[in-house]
């Protein structure tokens, strides 16, 4: 699935601008390194995120700024990739020569002087200048997205798509999720800085920090030691809204590797029950060890390998969190790659699959409970008409919504989200 966010935060972390790009050198290895990452994201279709921690694992003698550099212009030119090609004027399947001329236009465009080396023979430094300029006039060029879901964003969300699709194409802030269950903000703020990583509080969210400059923070003593957990601002919204009580039954439905369910659990303060649910069990076991380090003890981990596992619970939970699978439109900034990937097709069987997913596990709910319907997504017919729809059919009618927010990139400066509260009738 395209919105699995905590996948796609891993290397993200890397991307640190320490260095003065003006200025820089390009280093051979450095280099290379971003062409074969780029080789494989491209051509063989793997996963940037992936991609980008094998390659930084090549070699150990690499510092943060050359990690930094591979992985910040590794995503950019993913990012960019449309735009960059147009410059360059080459197509798809990008072979090495062309995926060179790709990377010359990221330097020229950054204003970094390309080196004799023979790969960049006769860049034409100031066609590219011209070109970029002439480009910028088209949005579905300047913006670097496919034709087909630049139509669709605008059919979608009208003159809000061009807002939304700059904001969507700006680098992501790396915003922690301090856990109280082993301490306070002020404590990781303190551990932090003393690593020389600083961050400030983000209002409206009580447990959130926000890093000031990109840093590895998976490598503290206080990560190690589960006082935080990598999550964006919108995405621990989520928890928030759906409000857990210690004491009370709660169904994560499609937890995945678990960033909401750790949230969850901690506001209930390890008393109750959190009951965390996927089809894929790689991902529970995932979330297990995450929990441990934690020091989480409430969860207790089902796959759902047959419509029992749902039947079991039918009305028996207080709260039940669907956070459905879906387009991932609404994290393209930290999962740039994902333009590239998405389909047609996928997005309309991935509505399919949140209609049902939303008809089935809403049975879980109890009596007077309530259910929270969240995706990364901007779009409405993943949102607020799944849960307009959802009302009407049979599956629906023992609900009412209390209340939604669709979390906007341009308005928010961070991810996309949407988050509905409804109640179930005594
Ligand atoms: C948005 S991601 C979940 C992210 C996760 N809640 C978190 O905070 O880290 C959606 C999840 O739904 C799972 N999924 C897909 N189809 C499903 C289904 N029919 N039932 C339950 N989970 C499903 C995917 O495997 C994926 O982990």
């Amino acid at each position: 699935m395209y919105c699995n966010t905590f996948a796609a935060s891993n290397t993200y972390l890397y991307n640190k601008v320490l260095f003065n790009l003006k200025s820089m050198k390009l280093h051979r290895n450095l280099v290379f390194a971003t062409i074969d990452s780029l080789n494989l994201i491209f051509n063989d279709n793997k996963q940037a995120d992936k991609v980008l921690r094998d390659t930084l694992k090549r070699d150990k003698r690499w510092g943060a700024r050359d990690r930094s550099f591979i992985a910040e212009t590794t995503y950019d030119i993913v990012r960019w990739k449309r735009l960059y090609a147009e410059i360059a004027d080459v197509n798809e399947h990008f072979d090495r020569p062309n995926l060179f001329r790709m990377f010359a236009v990221w330097a020229t465009l950054n204003g970094i002087t390309i080196p004799d080396w023979p790969q960049f023979e006769a860049t034409p430094t100031r066609r590219i200048k011209g070109r970029f300029d002439e480009y910028s006039k088209i949005r579905k060029l300047r913006e670097s997205i496919p034709d087909w879901l630049d139509e669709l964003g605008e059919k979608e969300l009208g003159k809000k798509w061009d807002t939304e699709l700059a904001a969507l194409n700006k680098q992501a802030s790396v915003v922690l999720r301090v856990n109280p269950l082993k301490a306070t903000v002020q404590q990781v703020k303190e551990h932090l800085e003393e690593a020389e990583i600083k961050t400030e509080t983000v209002k409206g969210h009580p447990h959130a920090l926000r890093l000031i400059e990109r840093a590895n923070v998976f490598s503290t003593e206080a990560f190690k030691n589960g006082w935080f957990e990598v999550q964006d601002a919108s995405s621990q919204k989520v928890a928030q809204i759906l409000d857990p009580r210690p004491g009370m039954r709660v169904v994560d439905a499609c937890a995945g590797a678990g960033g909401k369910t750790l949230h969850i659990a901690s506001l209930m303060e390890n008393k109750g029950q959190v009951i965390s649910m996927d089809i894929y069990g790689n991902k529970l076991i995932e979330l297990k060890r995450r929990a441990r380090r934690n020091g989480i003890h409430n969860i207790e981990t089902r796959v759902i390998d047959s419509t029992k596992v749902i039947k079991k619970l039918l009305g028996k939970a207080d709260k039940v969190l669907i956070d459905a699978p879906c387009s991932g439109l609404g994290v393209l900034k930290r999962n740039p790659d994902a333009k590239w990937k998405l389909r047609p097709e996928f997005l309309e069987t991935i509505k399919e699959t949140q209609a049902e997913i939303i008809d089935s596990y809403s049975r879980m709910v109890k009596p007077g409970g309530q259910l929270v319907y969240a995706t990364c997504s901007i779009l409405p017919s993943e949102n607020e008409k799944q849960v307009k729809t959802f009302l009407k059919r049979e599956a629906g009618e023992e609900f009412t919504l209390t209340k939604d927010e669709k979390i906007l990139p341009s308005k928010s400066g961070f991810d996309g989200f949407y988050i509905a509260l409804l109640q179930k009738k005594e």
